[in-house]
């Protein structure tokens, strides 16, 4: 896996508040990155520093391992919090004006903007002045100014905010086409269902540290606990005595349970069937609410 942004002990203070502190973290190519974090938490003045928009006071972001510059940064795509796409000016001429500034030529930029603005269901839209549309559809508009260039690499803050769940639906498939497409992704957001649902790797953010990076499978086998469900036909109560486990829940028949670290759930499996028919069992994925729970703590 190739790591193509990496961020490496970037420190930022306003006044004397200091509100990154050695933020490291790579971006892998082809991959869709979660930046997860609580209000105020650091994600925005982290990306504005991946943009160039705002300095870091120590550290590096780097590009294939070189310095980020601004013909780099002219291929990468930006959603950025303030958002700022003109109300009073229509939806495709913006978004063609976007393509035309970041260098594709008109004809280019007219065709990159249609097939967009159709893609993102804003196809009807597009003559239409930006201030007249639904602050949902405004959001779908500036997703299209972002992808308009097919940039590179799409560093987009807090892209999901505002959208119905159909247009979030949307907005995730055309983002996981440019990732596969080979642009990676990095957003942030605190719909943790939605970037549990869409990103291959996270990135959590508290306090302005990094408190946890890496695949979401390797996070969800370092930050939990093994959970397990189990279903059987009378009363569970005695899994209470059970050697390494913990009961989450219990409902009558049904029973959620923490196993410790060395202990088998086979055998917790066998005492089951040992004591009458087992109706269900099965290990249960940690949300990536819980696993932010554990580290931003
Ligand atoms: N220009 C600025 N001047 C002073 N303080 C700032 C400035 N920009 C951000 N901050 C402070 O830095 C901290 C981090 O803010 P940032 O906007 O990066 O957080 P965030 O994770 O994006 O939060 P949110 O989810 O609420 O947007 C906050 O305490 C914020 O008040």
């Amino acid at each position: 896996m190739t790591t193509v942004l990496r961020l490496d002990g970037v420190d930022r203070s306003f006044g004397d508040r200091q509100v990154l502190k050695n933020v490291s973290f790579d971006v892998v190519a082809g991959r869709m990155t979660g930046f997860v974090g609580g209000n105020g938490a650091g994600k925005t003045t982290t990306m504005r520093i991946v943009l160039g928009v705002l300095a870091a006071d120590a550290g590096r972001v780097t590009w294939r391992d070189a310095p980020l510059t601004r013909q780099v940064r002219g291929r990468f795509g930006y959603m950025p919090e303030e958002r700022g796409l003109y109300p009073k000016m229509s939806v495709r001429e913006q978004v063609v004006y976007l393509g035309r500034l970041h260098g594709l030529t008109a004809e280019a930029a007219r065709r990159s903007t249609d097939a967009l603005l159709e893609r993102i269901g804003l196809g009807e839209r597009g003559d239409d002045l930006l201030e007249t549309l639904s602050l949902g559809n405004q959001q779908r508009a500036q997703i299209a100014a972002a992808l308009v260039h097919d940039p590179e690499v799409l560093v987009l803050d807090e892209p999901f905010s505002g959208l119905d769940p159909m247009a979030v639906d949307t907005i995730v498939a055309v983002l996981r086409e440019r990732a596969a497409a080979g642009a990676p992704v990095l957003f942030s957001s605190h719909q943790l269902d939605v970037v549990e649902r869409l990103c291959d790797d996270l990135v959590i953010i508290a306090g302005g540290s990094i408190r946890a990076a890496g695949s979401r499978e390797r996070l969800r086998a370092a930050y939990t606990t093994p959970r397990y469900e189990l279903v059987v036909e009378t009363d569970a109560g005695w899994l209470r005595d059970q050697p390494g486990v913990t009961l989450v829940d219990l409902d009558g028949a049904r029973a959620v349970f923490d196993l410790a670290p060395g202990a088998d759930e086979q055998v917790v499996l066998r005492t089951a069937l040992d004591r009458g028919p087992v109706r269900a069992f099965r290990p249960i994925a940690p949300s990536l609410a819980e696993i932010f729970r554990e580290v931003a703590k």
